[in-house]
């Protein structure tokens, strides 16, 4: 079944009072924001997302696939959910060489397509300034290299076309070059996040307060400029981490920033 959209229909905030939010509906191929305090609820709200509610969590959201209540088998079976999670603290464990591991799942999800493990390694590497070559071991790679690795594997392998992300910010990886593949490859993208780089290249954003969604901000075209620049500043600062890495110096030249 081809997923289009996603709907959440408003529940409950931490006082029992209804969402201001009363249904919001995400289309494919669009990057969506979700911001608020510490303790607001987002990651509640992702993880409503994440169990295809139906008004059997504690904010009592109701979530619709396509305009409609998403079947049991989809709700119970996580495999038949089709929705990928990222997050900056998950690593990869597996004992394997990166080809071993994206064959091995190009194979399981039936992707049976020429060249596909360079691909995504030169995806994931687009995403990283430090290269992942074919025969590294899963376990050497750095934080940055995995959570390309797994933008990239979840962008080309993985069916999933709901992708949810909990704060990729300090992932060590390009983020705006990440999510405009995500989006890029058709996925709905929802991210928690407060980095301006980020919250600004979405499409929309969710206001999280006391549990509940209060407001939705629509980004302006200037916000979107304002993200962009943004990105070069960061982009700056990837590269000045990545000289340090390689035992390089720095010097004054170094900060002339083209012009912002
Ligand atoms: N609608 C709700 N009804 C009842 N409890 C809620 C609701 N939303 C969130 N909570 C509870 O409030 C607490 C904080 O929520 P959550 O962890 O989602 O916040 P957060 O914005 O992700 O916080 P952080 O930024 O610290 O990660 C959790 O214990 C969660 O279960």
């Amino acid at each position: 079944m081809d997923i289009n959209e996603i709907t959440i229909i408003g529940g409950y905030n931490k006082n029992g009072e209804l969402e201001a939010v009363k249904e919001l509906t995400v289309k494919k191929g669009e990057i969506f924001g979700v911001v608020g305090a510490t303790g607001s609820g987002k990651s509640n709200l992702i993880s409503d997302i994440e169990q295809l509610a139906q008004g059997d969590t504690l904010s009592k959201r109701k979530i619709l696939i396509n305009g409609e209540v998403p079947s049991v088998g989809m709700r119970r079976d996580p495999r038949k959910r089709r929705i990928a999670q990222l997050s900056q603290n998950m690593n990869f464990l597996a004992d394997m060489t990166v080809e071993e591991f994206l064959l091995m799942h190009a194979k399981s999800r039936g992707v049976d397509k020429e060249g596909v493990v360079d691909e995504i390694i030169n995806l994931a590497n687009n995403l990283t300034g430090e290269p992942i070559k074919k025969d590294y071991n899963l376990t050497i790679l750095s934080g940055g290299q995995s959570r390309s690795l797994m933008v990239a594997d979840v962008a080309v392998i993985s069916d999933s076309p709901i992708v949810l992300i909990d704060e990729i910010e300090n992932a060590g990886i390009k983020k705006h070059e990440a999510l405009e593949l995500l989006a890029g490859y058709g996925k709905i993208v929802m991210v928690i996040t407060h980095d301006p780089v980020l919250a600004l290249m979405t499409d929309r954003r969710v206001v999280m307060k006391n549990g509940g969604m209060t407001e939705i901000i629509e980004t302006t075209e200037e916000e979107k400029k304002v993200s962009a620049k943004l990105n070069n500043i960061d982009n700056w600062m990837l590269s000045m981490r990545e000289k340090i890495r390689h035992g390089e110096r720095l010097s004054l030249n170094d900060i002339v920033i083209e012009e912002l």
